[in-house]
C-alpha cells in the first residue's frame, strides 16, 4: 500500500503530477496538499479524479488537505509548490523566493514523515533539493530532484527523430544543472547499443543545435502555452514508479554527489543514480575531459547559489538554522 502526496497540487505541474501517478499500480492514495484558501479547488479536484479512477476502473483513494501533519506516512512526497518562472526570467531568479517557502515545509517533512523521499521539482531544482536535504533532515538518498531527466528525454526526443528512431533505442543523459550549464554526455549516448560517435552520421549532428534546443526548451513551452507540464508530470511519475517498483533504475536526477563524478561534489546537482525503494544513489561514473570541465563549472555555479542562499535562509529569523542530520548511514 503506497501513499504518494503531492504538494502545490492546485499548481500546473502538481494537478498533472498527480494524475500521471495515479496510473501507477504500486500507489493506492494520492494526498492532494494545498495552500489555505484553495480548500474548493481541491475538493473539487479530488471529486474529478475519483470520477477518473471509477471509469478507468482503478481502486485508489484520493484525499486532499491543506495541513502538511496529514502527509505523515507517505512513501513519496513530490515538491511542485512554488513560483514558476514567468517569460525572459531565468530559473535562479527564483532560488530565495521559492527557498522560503520549500524550507520550512522540508523541515516539517523531515519531522513527521522521517522514512519517505522528497522528489524536488521547484526551481531552481538543484538549489531546492540542496535547501530540502539540509531543511529536512533526512539522508540524501531520501531527498531528490527532478533534474537533468527531463532534460535528457529532451534530447533523447531529438536524437530518435533525427536518427529516425524509436525513442527506446537512444540511452543519453544529461548532467550538471537543470539550466544554462547543463552538461550533455555524448560519450555516455547510444543508438541500439551503439556509441554514437561510432555512428558516421554523428559528425553531421547538429549538436549545437540539439543542446540549445533542450536548454530553452523550457522557456519556450512557457513563452507558447504558459507552463510546462506534461513532459514534468511524466517524468515524475518515472520516478514514482521506479521507486515503488524497487526497480532500480539508472536515471539522471539531481542527487547529493560525494565525488563519484571524478571526484567533484558536494552539491546536489543533475547525476545518474541507482533508484529504488530506498530512494537514489548516484553512481561512479567516469567522463571525458571536456565534460569534467563542464561539469565541474556547472557544480561550482550551484555551488555559489546554494552557499548564498542558506546563508540567507539561516539569517531569516522566521527560518533559522538548518535541521540536525537524522541518521548517518544507509545501505545501498
Ligand atoms: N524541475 C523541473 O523540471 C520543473 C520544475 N518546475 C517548477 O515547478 C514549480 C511549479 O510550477 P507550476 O506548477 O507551473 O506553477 P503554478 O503557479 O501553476 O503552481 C504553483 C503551486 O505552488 C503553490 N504555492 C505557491 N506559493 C506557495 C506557498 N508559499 N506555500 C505553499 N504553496 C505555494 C500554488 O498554490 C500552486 O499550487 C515552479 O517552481 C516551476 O519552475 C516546473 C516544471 C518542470
Ligand atoms: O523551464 C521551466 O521553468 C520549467 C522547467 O524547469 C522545465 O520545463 O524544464
Amino acid at each position: 500500500m503506497s501513499k504518494v502526496t503531492i504538494i502545490g497540487a492546485t499548481g500546473n505541474v502538481g494537478t498533472f503530477a498527480a494524475y500521471a501517478v495515479s496510473v501507477d499500480p504500486h500507489v493506492h492514495e494520492i494526498l492532494l496538499y494545498g495552500r489555505e484558501g484553495r480548500e474548493a479547488f481541491l475538493k473539487g479536484l479530488a471529486q474529478d479524479f475519483a470520477d477518473s479512477f471509477a471509469a478507468r476502473g482503478t481502486n485508489i483513494r484520493v484525499t486532499w488537505t491543506t495541513s502538511l501533519k496529514d502527509v505523515a506516512g507517505s512513501d513519496i512526497v513530490v515538491i511542485t509548490a512554488g513560483t514558476p518562472r514567468g517569460p525572459g526570467q531565468n530559473r535562479l531568479d527564483l532560488a530565495l523566493g521559492n527557498a522560503r517557502i520549500i524550507a520550512p515545509m522540508a523541515r516539517t517533512i523531515g519531522t513527521i514523515a522521517p522514512d519517505t523521499k522528497i522528489i524536488m521539482v521547484t526551481n531552481p531544482v538543484d538549489v531546492m533539493t540542496c535547501v530540502a536535504l539540509k531543511y529536512s533532515g533526512l539522508k540524501p538518498n531520501q531527498v531528490f530532484g527532478l533534474g537533468t531527466h527531463l532534460d535528457s528525454m529532451r534530447l533523447k526526443s531529438l536524437i530518435a527523430s533525427y536518427f529516425k528512431v524509436h525513442v527506446s533505442e537512444v540511452h543519453t543523459r544529461i548532467i550538471g544543472e537543470h539550466g544554462d550549464s547543463m552538461v550533455p554526455l555524448w560519450s555516455a549516448t547510444t543508438i541500439g547499443g551503439i556509441k554514437i560517435s561510432n555512428l558516421p552520421a554523428f559528425a553531421h549532428l547538429p549538436v549545437q543545435d540539439f543542446i540549445q534546443s533542450v536548454k530553452t526548451s523550457g522557456e519556450q513551452i512557457i513563452k507558447n502555452k504558459g507552463s510546462t507540464v506534461y513532459g514534468p508530470g511524466e517524468a515524475i511519475a518515472t520516478l514514482v514508479k521506479t521507486i515503488l517498483g524497487d526497480e532500480n533504475r539508472i536515471l539522471t536526477v539531481s542527487a547529493y554527489v560525494k565525488s563519484e563524478v571524478h571526484g567533484i561534489g558536494g552539491v546536489c546537482i543533475g547525476v545518474p543514480a541507482r533508484i529504488n525503494k530506498n530512494g537514489a544513489f548516484p553512481v561512479t561514473i567516469r567522463i571525458d575531459e571536456s565534460e569534467v570541465i563542464a561539469y565541474r563549472e556547472s557544480v561550482e555555479k550551484i555551488r555559489a547559489t546554494i552557499h548564498q542562499i542558506i546563508g540567507e535562509l539561516e539569517n531569516d529569523k522566521d527560518i533559522g538554522p538548518a535541521a540536525p542530520k537524522r541518521q548517518k548511514k544507509t545501505r545501498v
